[in-house]
């Protein structure tokens, strides 16, 4: 098969115009609207213009074995494409970056090593598609299904709503119902994500709340992208599960660890904590909440592949249920 640059593949899935969102609209970063919420600790942010109105959060100092380290912050500044970014530097020496745009995770540096996650060559930053890579969104559809594949999370912004500096800093990103989104999903819903960096971990949960009366349900997954040599690829944790290849259209029970030697798309049911072997590192991708895991590579489809895979924590097999007024959350711990 002829190589295919990974952005021919990406055109593939390029929001249709109907569904784009409006370029050149209003900021996505603003004040948050209400007083911090005193269960999640989160301060409230002062609002953004442009430049000018960058704020690097307060670096506190600790003393540490006669030692002067800087305690985790949060910097809020604009990435690539302008776009509005948030720098994460954990109390480690650790440090994470995510954009508003689709609230996705594009880089987590462990202390002293290489970034474990990967954004792809072709990612585009001018929200004319989802930034591909990283650790984005796929909700309220994991796909395929009636809307754009892997929802429109992934595909909007999301509001920085909190951010806390210390031990663990942390930020808070909410994505709220817009014309955009109801026009495929009218549902009365609110969704957070939170992102926390603590020593050799990133911690990322997915809540999502019902607020209206009725019942709605959805499928999800954070969509992980880790730098990795795929030959040297090994999944674990997956043995003995029921899974799905989704390219062969076949069911089967895994066998021991899941290596790629060519295209996968396939969905591991009941999963729970994984190990990934990325060739330069062993992460461990621990879950709760997510019900399913999905491995994906697309070979030689993408002329990037053999950087990386997907190893994605999901709620695809049965879909989530939640009724008026109730909430649902899920967690993706990364370490190494
Ligand atoms: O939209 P992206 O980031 O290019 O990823 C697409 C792939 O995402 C994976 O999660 C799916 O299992 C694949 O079926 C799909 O092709």
């Amino acid at each position: 098969m002829a190589t295919v640059s990974c952005k021919t593949i990406v055109r593939s899935n390029k929001v249709v115009a109907s569904q784009a969102p409006v370029l050149g609209s209003k900021p996505v970063l603003r004040a948050a609207a209400k007083a911090p919420s005193k269960a999640c600790s989160f301060k409230s942010l002062s609002a953004f213009q442009g430049q000018a109105m960058v704020e690097k959060a307060k670096r506190s100092t600790v003393s540490r074995r006669n030692m002067e380290v800087s305690a985790g912050s949060v910097e809020t500044t604009t990435g690539l494409g302008d776009l509005p970014m948030v720098k994460i530097t954990g109390d480690d020496g650790s440090s994470a970056e995510a954009y508003l745009f689709g609230g996705v995770v594009t880089s987590w540096k462990p202390a002293g090593g290489d970034d474990v996650l990967y954004v792809r060559p072709d990612a585009k930053f001018d929200k004319s598609k989802p930034i591909s890579g990283g650790l984005p969104h796929c909700f309220p559809q994991f796909g395929p299904g009636p809307i754009q594949v892997h929802g429109f999370a992934r595909n909007v912004d999301w509001e920085l709503t909190g951010t806390t500096d210390g031990a663990e800093p942390s930020v808070e990103m909410t994505l709220s119902p817009s014309d955009y989104s109801k026009a495929m999903w009218d549902k009365e819903f609110k969704a957070t994500q939170t992102i926390t960096l603590s020593e050799g971990k990133l911690t990322a949960t997915l809540k999502v709340m019902n607020t209206g009366d009725e019942e709605f349900d959805f499928t999800a997954s954070f969509h992980t992208y880790f730098a990795a040599d795929i030959e040297k690829v090994a999944v674990s944790g997956l043995d003995g599960l029921k899974v799905t290849d989704r390219l062969a259209e076949k069911d089967s029970t895994q066998e021991g660890d899941v290596a790629i030697a060519g295209p996968v798309d396939s969905v591991y049911y009941d999963s729970g904590e994984m190990g990934l072997e990325t060739g330069a590192a062993k992460v461990t991708i621990g879950s709760a909440g997510w019900t399913d895991a999905v491995v994906w590579s697309p070979w030689s489809d993408m002329d990037c592949y053999k950087e990386f895979v997907c190893v994605e924590n999901a709620v695809v097999g049965a879909p989530a249920v939640v009724p008026g007024g109730g909430e649902w959350s899920a967690t993706t711990t990364l370490s190494v």
